[in-house]
């Protein structure tokens, strides 16, 4: 049984797209810019309308809650939002180990969300992220700010969380050595729709 299960998926604009994730699987989305990418993430994690079946562990989205749904299968946006003025606030107790790993000190939760830089911010709302422990990571360049250093940081945290949890992710990337580093298979997006990367 598939942890994510994506079946003629689509949106006003986009698609359709027919995709399953295993458990503990990373598969890239690659392809170019304006290609429908972010769209695919949003229309799985239903954020855009979208028509088609959409199905976590064999249970189909319309059973779920919206809360529960975004909160099982979770977004990470090329552009985070924050709703309070400093770090902590974003965080429940206990996040110290994932904001480690993610290269941050302590101190990090004191800090006002405006100082952060770009690349800060991304990896922050990762691991904001990580602390709702969705079965399902979407992921929409989370390195496109980041060092190598960082960037490190962030697929090992990912690649972990994964396995801890046999929890499956979507990883959107334009960084074909990372596609091939962390990808476990690689989709290709072109014009809308999804490819096999070996059928290119
Ligand atoms: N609400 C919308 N209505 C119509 N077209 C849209 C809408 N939202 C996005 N688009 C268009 O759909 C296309 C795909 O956008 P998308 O953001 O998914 O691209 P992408 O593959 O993620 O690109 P990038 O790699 O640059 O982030 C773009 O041409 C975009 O302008």
């Amino acid at each position: 049984m598939p942890r994510l299960s994506v079946e003629s998926l689509r949106t006003s604009v986009s698609g359709p797209w027919t995709l399953q994730l295993a458990a503990g699987e990373c598969v890239v989305v690659t392809g170019p810019s304006g290609s429908g990418k972010s769209l695919l993430l949003r229309a799985i994690c239903d954020l855009d309308p979208s028509t088609g079946a959409v199905a976590l562990d064999a249970r189909r989205r319309e059973e779920f809650t919206p809360r529960e749904w975004r909160r099982s299968v979770g977004l990470l946006p090329a552009e985070p939002a924050w709703w309070a003025e400093t770090v902590g606030e974003h965080f429940p107790a206990g996040a110290e180990e994932v904001l480690k790993a993610l290269g941050f000190d302590e101190d990090v939760l004191g800090w006002q969300v405006a100082r952060a830089s770009s690349g800060e911010r991304q990896r922050l709302a990762l691991a904001r992220l990580l602390q709702l422990q969705p079965r399902v990571l979407l992921l929409d360049e989370p390195t496109a700010n980041l060092d190598a250093g960082n960037r490190a940081r962030v697929e090992s945290v990912v690649r972990d969380y994964l396995a801890s949890r046999a929890a499956a992710a979507l990883w959107v990337t334009h960084d074909a050595e990372q596609a091939v580093r962390i990808g476990d298979r690689e989709l290709v997006m072109q014009a809308g729709r999804l490819e096999d990367a070996a059928c290119t």
